[in-house]
């Protein structure tokens, strides 16, 4: 049997975090997927599994070049992830969601104006108060690594239009908590996006940066 002791913290903060997202309808099904990186290389959940079912001895081990070495299938978002990685190498973990309000706001038509407009601090702090969006791509193409790396330079979260968000950060938690985040402000934006709204002046979002 592998030794798992090396990566446990980290295994045990995937199923917690999984559980966590799935229980209150970050994600539904087997949708979204998670990676968190470790000394050898990365952890990640595996293909068609669901967050809020996951397991710590099932997870699946990939070296540094992402080649799977251990465990079951990793999911079929290797590339995004790994194209996130390689423009955020500060990077420890990813998520990625389906949930609902991004994902609505990921099926808007591409406009000038943000998806998400900055009306509040937190989404300025956690997320910049600018989230790019990617043109889409069916789950999984190899063909969005360069959209997905110039998106993640710009931002440490991304939208996928038609599709939902990738969100990297600093640890599995730090990622947990933006993914968060975007989902409210997605809310509020179609909460509110038939009445006037007072935006964050230019200097208030530089002041929060
Ligand atoms: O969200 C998903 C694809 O975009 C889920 O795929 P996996 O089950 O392969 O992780
Ligand atoms: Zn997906």
């Amino acid at each position: 049997m592998t030794d798992h002791t090396a990566d446990h913290a980290a295994r045990r903060r995937i199923v917690a975090l999984g559980a966590s997202l799935f229980e209150r309808g970050y994600s539904v099904g087997s949708a979204g997927n998670l990676s968190v990186r470790t000394d050898t290389g990365y952890l990640m959940t595996p293909t068609n599994a669901s967050l809020g079912r996951l397991e710590e001895d099932e997870l699946a081990v990939l070296d540094h070049d992402w080649q799977h070495v251990d465990g079951p299938r990793p999911s079929k978002e290797v590339v995004m992830h790994r194209a996130m990685y390689r423009a955020r190498p500060e990077s420890a973990a990813m998520v990625h969601l389906h949930s609902t309000y991004v994902t609505a706001v990921s099926c808007l038509p591409a406009g000038e104006d943000p998806v998400i407009p900055p009306l509040t601090p937190y989404f300025v702090m956690r997320l910049g108060g600018e989230v790019p969006v990617v043109p889409y791509f069916r789950p999984g193409a190899a063909e969005m690594l360069d959209d997905i790396r110039t998106a993640g330079e710009r931002c440490r979260a991304v939208i996928l239009a038609n599709h939902g968000s990738l969100v990297a950060g600093a640890s599995l938690e730090d990622a947990v908590n933006a993914a968060e985040e975007l989902e409210a402000s997605a809310q509020l934006a179609f909460l509110l996006h038939d009445r006037p709204v007072r935006e964050l002046t230019a200097e208030e979002i530089a002041e929060l940066r």
